[in-house]
C-alpha cells in the first residue's frame, strides 16, 4: 500500500487529496480532501473532509500564501487522530505537484535538481503560479525527505495544438531563441474531463469532440478534437484569454503602453529570480474581476445587483462567447458537448444559463431545473431536453488525475 499527497496550488487556492494506492488497483482511493481557498480574498478558508468528517468555510488567520496553506494542510493531515495513515512523516511516499508551466515537458516529471531548475526557469512565463508550487516542492523536501515528488505539468496536455495554431505571427528567429508559443494551460483539469466526459457519453475517448471551459481563479477554454487539445485559449502565459480573479486576459497589447509609461521596468513587487515587470504585475495581480469590482468572489459578482459587479459578470459572459462559436465552427459543428467545470463552472448556475443563452443559436439548450440542481455526479447533464447539443458540468478533480497517473506508475 502507497500514500499519494497530490497537491494542487492555483493562483487562489491550494487543493490537497490523500489516496492510499493498492499495487493491484489502478485507481487511487481517496482517504481525504482538504482545501484552503480565498488566498486573493482573506481571510483564507479552510475546507476538510475524510469520510463523513466535514469542516465548511473555517477562517484562517496569517495564512496569505500557498506555502502556508500547504504547511497548514500538512499539520492538519498529520493532526488527525483517525487519519493514521499519515501519522509518521515516513508514510508518505510520493507527493505529486500541479505545476502550470511545463515549457516542452510532454509528460510528468520526478523532480530532481535539474527539473527543479527548469521549472524555476520559467517562472515568469507563470507567474501567478510556478513559484509558489516550487516553494511547496521545497517544503516537501524538508518536511517530507522520503517522499518522491512528481510534478505534472498543466502544458503538457496542449502539446498537440497545431503548429498553426500554436505559432504566433511574429519574427521566428526571435521566437524560436525564447520559446515564444501558445503552450495552453488547465491541461491536468482538462484530460480528467476529457475522460469523464467520454466515460459518461459511452464514447471512446480518441473520438470525443467537446469544448470545455474551465473556469476558476484562472479561466480558460479548451477546444478538444478526438480527445486531444486542438486550441485553447491562454497562451505563452496564463494571462491570454478569459479573464480571471485577478487577470485581464486579452486586451490590446498597446492598452499597457497608455496605462503606465513604466510598463517594461521592474515591478517593485519582482522577487528573487522572477523578473516581473510592472506591466505584468499589472494585468496579472492588478486587474480582472479584483480591479473592477473590489471582490475576487465570483459567487458575490454573480448575485450583486450593484453596477460593476453586474459588468463584470457581463463581460465574463461575452469573453466566454467569444470562444464558444469560433471553437464549434474549428469542430465543424461535430460537438459531442459543451463542458462547464473550475470553481466558477460547477458551481455558477446563473453564469452558465447566460452563456448557454447565447450560443443558443448554435443548438445549446438547458434545463432550468437540473442547471440550478445538478446532482453529486462527477459528469451532470444539465441540457434540455430538445437541444441539439449536449451541454455537461464536470466537477474537474486534479488532485486524482495526478494520483492517477502515479498509481498507474
Ligand atoms: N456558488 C458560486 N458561484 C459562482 N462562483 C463561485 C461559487 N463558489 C465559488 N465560486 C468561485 O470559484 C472560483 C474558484 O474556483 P477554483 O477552480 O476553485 O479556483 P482556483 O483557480 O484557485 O483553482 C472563485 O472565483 C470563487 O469565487
Ligand atoms: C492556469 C491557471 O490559471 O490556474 P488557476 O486557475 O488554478 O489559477
Ligand atoms: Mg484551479
Amino acid at each position: 500500500m502507497e500514500i499519494i499527497l497530490s497537491i494542487n496550488a492555483g493562483s487562489s487556492s491550494v487543493k490537497i487529496s490523500v489516496y492510499k494506492a493498492e499495487p493491484s488497483s489502478p485507481t487511487p482511493h481517496q482517504l481525504a480532501e482538504a482545501t484552503i481557498e480565498g488566498l486573493t480574498a482573506p481571510p483564507a478558508k479552510l475546507k476538510y473532509s475524510r469520510g463523513d468528517e466535514n469542516i465548511k468555510g473555517k477562517e484562517l488567520e496569517d495564512i496569505a500564501s500557498q506555502e502556508d496553506a500547504f504547511k497548514y494542510i500538512l499539520s492538519h493531515l498529520q493532526n488527525d487522530a483517525d487519519l493514521p495513515e499519515l501519522s509518521k512523516t515516513d508514510d508518505i511516499h510520493f507527493t505529486c505537484h500541479r505545476v502550470v508551466h511545463g515549457g516542452d515537458y510532454p509528460h510528468a516529471q520526478i523532480i530532481d535538481k535539474e527539473t527543479f531548475h527548469h521549472i524555476a526557469e520559467l517562472s515568469d512565463l507563470a507567474p501567478l503560479h510556478n513559484a509558489p508550487a516550487l516553494s511547496i516542492v521545497r517544503a516537501v523536501s524538508e518536511i517530507l525527505p522520503n517522499a518522491k515528488n512528481v510534478a505534472y505539468f498543466d502544458s503538457s496536455f496542449h502539446a498537440t495544438i497545431p503548429r498553426h495554431i500554436s505559432t504566433y505571427p511574429v519574427d521566428q528567429e526571435v521566437a524560436e531563441r525564447n520559446k515564444l508559443r501558445k503552450y495552453g494551460f488547465h491541461g491536468i483539469s482538462y484530460q480528467f474531463i476529457t475522460d469523464a466526459v467520454a466515460s459518461h457519453l459511452k464514447k471512446d475517448p480518441t473520438t470525443l469532440n467537446i469544448i470545455a471551459l474551465h473556469l476558476g481563479s484562472g479561466a480558460s477554454a479548451c477546444c478538444i478534437k478526438n480527445g486531444v487539445s486542438h486550441d485553447t485559449s491562454m497562451g505563452l502565459t496564463p494571462l491570454a484569454g478569459l479573464p480571471g480573479a485577478t487577470r485581464s486576459g486579452s486586451i490590446d497589447p498597446s492598452l499597457i503602453f497608455h496605462f503606465t509609461h513604466s510598463a517594461g521596468s521592474l515591478s517593485h513587487a519582482a522577487a528573487g529570480h522572477m523578473d516581473i515587470t510592472q506591466a505584468e504585475q499589472i494585468l496579472n495581480k492588478k486587474a480582472g474581476w479584483k480591479a473592477l469590482t473590489g471582490t475576487t468572489d465570483f459567487a458575490d459578482i454573480s448575485s450583486s445587483g450593484e453596477e460593476m459587479k453586474m459588468l463584470a459578470f457581463d463581460i465574463f459572459v461575452d469573453r466566454i462567447m467569444n470562444y464558444v462559436a469560433p471553437y464549434f465552427a474549428k469542430l465543424v459543428g461535430e460537438v459531442d458537448a459543451l463542458v462547464f467545470a473550475g470553481g466558477i463552472g460547477e458551481r455558477g448556475a446563473r453564469l452558465r444559463k447566460e452563456v448557454v443563452r447565447g450560443v443558443e443559436c448554435l443548438g445549446f439548450g438547458l434545463d432550468a431545473e437540473r442547471n440550478n440542481q445538478p446532482g453529486d455526479g462527477v459528469v451532470a447533464d444539465i441540457s434540455a431536453g430538445d437541444a441539439r447539443f449536449k451541454t455537461l458540468i464536470c466537477k474537474t478533480d486534479e488532485q486524482l488525475q495526478m494520483a492517477r497517473g502515479v498509481a498507474k506508475g
